[in-house]
């Protein structure tokens, strides 16, 4: 569905002569209806790669394209097509807008009337598993979790092909974790769209990504079906990560 050909982006420094190569000649391609981990360590290129794929940054070179029409880029998109969810959801949620104001804003801006919004904003959250009490609360209101689930019933107003979802988990606790991490299998089996699923722990990606690609530097290192990494890591990277699960 969308396919990302030799992408590299490469950052000028301020120290004179040095650049970053936050992603170097990646490839990958993400299948329509699929869980998809990119997996690395604080550094590795992820966020960089998300913001690529999102079209929030162009890359240095190397195309990024939608499986459909290979020949269209990316930013020529549908806006809809694909839509982000961020580590912290205060950096994306205004403070003083009811919960019922945030979900709906995406189709307020595509002209919706605020009473359709507002049916569709409460068909979203349950969704998402919450109730409808949710609609009048401020996020200051809300836990972290259901911060995460507000966001992404946000995307979902959108109807996106991709949802592109940047470390949601890590600042939540594990059961909390886990509560979000099947929503997001369920949210692919029932509104059948894709998922990009990133984050710096191989722990959560069994039983929950179909595929997962393991970035190091910039550059990935391994890429393939979930079960057969898990069990049989053919770089020392991912062997290295796995090997480190046992010890914390
Ligand atoms: N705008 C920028 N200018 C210069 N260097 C940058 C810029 N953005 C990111 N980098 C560098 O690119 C590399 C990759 O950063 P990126 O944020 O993509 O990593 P990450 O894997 O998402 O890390 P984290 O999990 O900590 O968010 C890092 O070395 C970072 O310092």
């Amino acid at each position: 569905m969308l396919r990302v050909e030799k992408v590299s982006k490469h950052y000028a420094n301020s120290v004179k002569g040095q650049i970053t190569k936050a992603v170097d000649d990646v490839s990958l391609t993400l299948r329509q209806n699929e869980i998809f981990a990119l997996i690395g360590e604080s550094g590795s290129g992820k966020s960089t790669l998300a913001e690529l794929i999102v079209g929030l940054q162009q890359p240095t070179s190397g195309s990024i394209t939608w499986a459909e029409h290979l020949q269209v880029p990316i930013t020529d998109r549908p806006a809809s097509f694909i839509q982000l969810v961020f580590q912290n959801p205060d950096r994306s949620m205004n403070p003083y807008w009811r919960v019922k104001d945030i979900i709906s804003e995406p189709l307020r801006l595509s002209k919706y009337p605020k009473k359709k919004a507002y049916s569709k904003a409460e068909e979203l959250l349950e969704k998402v598993m919450l109730s409808a009490d949710f609609m009048d609360r401020y996020p200051a209101e809300c836990s972290g979790g259901q911060k995460q689930r507000i966001a992404v019933a946000r995307a979902l107003s959108m109807s996106p092909s991709l949802l592109v979802a940047d470390e949601i988990t890590s600042a939540l606790d594990p059961t909390i974790e886990n509560e979000m991490l099947q929503l997001l299998l369920s949210l692919k089996r029932s509104e059948g769209m894709s998922i990009l699923y990133i984050t710096h722990r191989l722990d959560t990606i069994s039983g929950f990504a179909d595929h997962v690609a393991v970035m190091k530097n910039g550059v990935i290192q391994e890429a393939g079906d979930t079960k057969t990494m898990l069990s049989d890591p053919k770089s020392d990277y991912t062997k290295a990560l796995l090997r480190s699960l046992y010890y914390t």
